[in-house]
This record gives C-alpha cells, structure tokens and sequence, in this order.
C-alpha cells in the first residue's frame, strides 16, 4: 500500500518503522512529472531495497531567476497513481516551507566547487548548489541507505557522489541507464514543453550520440574529431542551437585530448529548441 507524506516526522515515522521491520530503505528523489524514466528509477531501487521512498518536489533554490519554476510541470494526482502502480512504498510531497525551514528558501548551503561550476553549471551558476544542498536536505529528512538518480543527468550524480563522499554521508548512490522514446530522444519531463517540429528535432542528440560512440568504436582517438562529429550532426538540425558538445573524463568532467584506452571517456551534450533546453550523454569507453 503506498503512503503518502508532507511532513518530516511522518516521513521519519514511516521510514523508522520500515527500518525496526529491517527493511533497507531506498530513495528516489525527483521534481515530479513522472515519466517511464523515473518508474525506471523507482524499480531499480525496489530490486535493491525492501521500502522505497520517493520524493516529489519542485525544489525553488536549483532553478535561476529566469528559468521555468513557476511552469515546471506539476501533475501530483497522475504522479501518485504512477507511484502506486510502480509499487513505491512511500510519497513524499513537501512544500518548500517544509524543507526550508526558515521560509521557503535555504539559508545554508552545499556546494562542490569545481565539478558545478563547468557545462551545466556554467549555464545555471546556481543550478547545482541547489540541487546538492536539497538533496543533502532530503537524505537528512528521509535518512535513506541508499538513493538512485538517471544517468541521464550525468553531471548531477557525478556531484552527488562527490559530495557523498567528500561529506561522509553513508548513502549508497546508483545511478540508473537513460530510458529513452522510441526515436532515442531521453525522457525528461521538460520534453512536453516542445512543439510538434521542435520534439521530431530534439532526436538528434542521440543521433550525435550514436554517432560519436560508432566513430569511438571504430578506434578513433582524437576527441576533437569525436567533438566534430557532434557539433556538425547537432548543427545539420535546423530546430537545435547547441549549447555545448563536449568529450570529458567521466569521473572528473576535465576535457579531454585523446580518448585513450582504460581512461573512460563520456559525451555531453546541451541544446536549445526554441526556449526548452535538453541535455544528454553517453559513455564513450568503458
Ligand atoms: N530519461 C531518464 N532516464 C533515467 N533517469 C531519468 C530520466 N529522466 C530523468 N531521470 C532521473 O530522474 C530523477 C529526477 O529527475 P527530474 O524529476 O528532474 O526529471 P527530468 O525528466 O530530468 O526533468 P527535467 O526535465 O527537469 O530535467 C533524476 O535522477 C534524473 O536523472
Ligand atoms: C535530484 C533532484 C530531485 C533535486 O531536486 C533534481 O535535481 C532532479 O529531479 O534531477
Ligand atoms: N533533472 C534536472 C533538474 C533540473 O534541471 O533542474
């Protein structure tokens, strides 16, 4: 039976209960809007937890001043169905006051400085002292053994980790394969703010994907031409205005020169179709 909460004692309380059963508790955070994805995400933590716990909230300290807050999709009744039927155990649904305590917005902060400060967060330079100060916030709420985030948000689970570790939180973090539509393109919940022409042109960063991997897979070792590869396959798309297109270490984000073998190597991808702006990634070596 799935229950729900908005508080941080009813979250406490189940999860205290779940835990005196000796069930290993398992977290899914996300911003709502469920897609497949995220139902990706709640089985992967079913297969390695025995209570999962599944947050939705719309976190206001990870969005700029000018992104899409207050449009953010927001589908609760739909979102607790999905839930249900993915078999969480638990919602919970918290207004910022209750994860802010002292009024909607977070007074301390958690940063990791460095690995937010490139790609995303050269873009969003707030972006990911949001997300890594709500998340430590949530862990703190639900005390969870372990949590799980998409890979399709490569840079935000590196920054988890990091911070995981760095802080000694004694979460074990697993990071889930991207679900993808049939033409490729990566679940977000920001694809239905795309129109007809702009959702058939989104496809191409998997295109540019797949078309770096096949270049990498064939012994390519320059990541300059990989990086190419990328750029003219983005560019050919007259809906996309790439961001960035990059070939980077897979642990430390740093660019790389050559993609030597042993190192392993991911690509990044950001666009913009029209206001809505993607991103997407792949693991180029292992
Ligand atoms: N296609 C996907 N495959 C696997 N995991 C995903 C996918 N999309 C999102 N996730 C993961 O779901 C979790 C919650 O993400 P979030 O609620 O922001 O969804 P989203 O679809 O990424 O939304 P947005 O459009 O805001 O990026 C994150 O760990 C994210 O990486
Ligand atoms: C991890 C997260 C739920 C924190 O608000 C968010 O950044 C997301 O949905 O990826
Ligand atoms: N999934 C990432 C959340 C964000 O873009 O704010």
């Amino acid at each position: 039976m799935l229950e729900t909460a908005t508080s941080v004692p009813a979250v406490r309380a189940a999860v205290a209960a779940a835990k005196a059963d000796g069930r290993k508790v398992g977290f899914v955070p996300t911003m709502g809007a469920l897609h497949e994805g995220h139902l990706r995400l709640i089985d992967h933590c079913r297969d390695r937890s025995g209570f999962t716990v599944v947050s939705i909230f719309v976190n206001p300290t990870q969005f700029g001043p000018s992104e899409d807050f207050s449009r953010y999709p927001r589908t609760l009744d739909d979102d607790l169905r999905k839930c249900r039927e993915a078999g969480a155990d638990l919602v919970f649904t918290p207004t910022p006051a209750e994860v802010y305590p002292r009024g909607a917005s977070a007074t301390t902060f958690v940063e990791v400085p460095g690995l937010s400060q490139v790609l995303e967060g050269e873009i969003r330079p707030t972006h990911f002292r949001g997300v890594t100060t709500v998340v430590m916030a949530l862990f703190n709420i639900v005390r969870p053994d372990l949590a799980v985030f998409g890979q399709k948000d490569y840079q935000q689970q590196l920054l988890i980790r990091r911070m995981v570790e760095d802080l000694h939180v004694g979460v074990e973090i697993a990071t889930a394969p991207t679900v993808r539509e049939p033409d490729g393109l990566a679940m977000s919940s920001r694809n239905r703010y795309l129109d007809p022409r702009q959702r058939q042109g989104a496809a191409v960063l998997h295109r540019a994907l797949e078309a770096a991997r096949r270049l990498v897979d064939g012994g390519e070792r320059d990541a300059d031409r990989v990086r190419q590869i990328l750029r003219s396959t983005i560019e050919s798309e007259a809906t996309a205005r790439l961001e960035y297109a990059v070939v980077a270490d897979a642990e430390t984000l740093a660019e790389l020169g050559d993609i030597a073998p042993g190192r392993a190597a991911v690509a990044l991808l950001a666009a913009r179709f029209g206001t809505t702006r993607l991103i997407d990634n792949a693991r180029l070596t292992e």
